[in-house]
């Protein structure tokens, strides 16, 4: 991708803190337009390089170009950025806490109101322009944060985090909103653990491990590179199994999820495969609620890559 297509461009970024590197020779690309997921265990460095990007912390070495500019006051104008807290004013209301950023922005009071307006559609928002923020719930807040992030049309919208703490509907919404920005050509890094979300709405993800992102691709594309033609076996058992029946399951390959109430495998599976395991499970009094097949997804791969990068760091 060219750094005239593309909205965030980095290259060999070195950053390190005391004496140990954070981040060790990263790149990625953002193209405009798309959504782009980092995913990475605690302290694998997400929160660095939002914070490098936006030019918070210099690098030791490496390229950040923002929308073809490096940094400086130029590209920073093409970042908007969504924290993880949530910074409002709560005594005041949606229209009033934009008018701030707005004026914190630079904007003249004509040209504030017109990108409220526009910001404000863009994140579902005008229905509460009027309301206090105080009254209004996490997901609106962060509705709020978004319209503020993109009050000045960045090139590339960061969001760290944005969908914890918030209900299935909100998420939903806030899903919906961060799609309808991307259609209109912004680029959108996203930090998230959440990879049900990632896998959902992001074009590409790349995962944050080791200082690099490594594997990055489309969702897709990287869970058949890493697994194939491989299925999840998924078990949901009526009641927790004695632990002579845990031994038969773990000797199957199955690994235990929540609380032991459901158990999970990865191998060449196909429906007969599926009956054949039922009526082997039932014969050792193992009485599944439902078995089903399903692909694996960004969730397994995330425990493959966390697995792998363990015993990197092992050797
Ligand atoms: N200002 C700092 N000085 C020294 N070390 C720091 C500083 N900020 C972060 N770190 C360390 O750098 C590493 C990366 O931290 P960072 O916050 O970027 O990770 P993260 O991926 O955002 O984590 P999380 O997902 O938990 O938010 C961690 O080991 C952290 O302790």
């Amino acid at each position: 991708m060219s750094e005239t297509t593309a909205a965030l461009n980095i290259e060999g970024l070195v950053v390190r803190y005391g004496d140990r590197d954070v981040l060790r020779g990263l790149g990625l690309s953002v193209a405009r337009g798309e959504i782009y997921g980092l995913l990475g265990p605690n302290g694998a460095g997400k929160t660095t390089l939002i914070r490098t990007i936006c030019g918070r912390v210099r690098p030791v070495s490496g390229r950040v170009i923002v929308a073809g500019h490096a940094p400086g006051r130029t590209a920073l104008r093409q970042i908007g950025l969504v924290p993880q807290e949530i910074a409002l004013y709560t005594h005041l209301t949606v229209r009033e806490n934009l008018e701030v950023f707005g004026r914190l922005s630079g904007m003249g009071a004509a040209s504030t109101q017109a990108a409220i307006e526009w910001a404000c559609a863009a994140a579902n928002l005008t229905s509460r322009l009027n309301d206090r923020i105080d009254i209004l719930s996490g997901g609106w807040k962060r509705r709020v944060n978004i319209a503020a992030a993109i009050l000045h049309r960045p090139a590339l919208l960061i969001l760290d985090e944005p969908t914890v703490g918030v209900d299935v509907d909100a998420r939903n919404g806030l899903h919906e909103v961060i799609q309808q920005l991307s259609q209109t050509g912004m680029a959108v890094l996203l930090a998230t653990h959440d990879l049900d979300q990632a896998e959902t709405i992001c074009n590409s993800v790349g995962f944050l491990r080791a200082g690099v992102v490594a594997p990055q691709g489309r969702p897709r594309e990287l869970i058949a590179e890493a697994f194939g033609s491989q299925k999840e076996v998924i078990l949901e058992l009526r009641q927790l199994p004695s632990p002579d029946r845990v031994v038969v399951l773990e000797r199957a390959g199955f690994s235990a999820f929540n609380g032991g109430l459901g158990w999970v495998m990865l191998g060449q599976a196909n429906e007969r495969t599926v009956a054949e395991l039922s009526a082997s499970l039932e014969q050792a009094g193992i009485e599944a609620r439902e078995v089903r097949l399903r692909g694996p997804g960004l969730d397994r791969l995330f425990v493959h890559l966390s697995r792998a990068t363990r015993m990197e760091g092992a050797r």
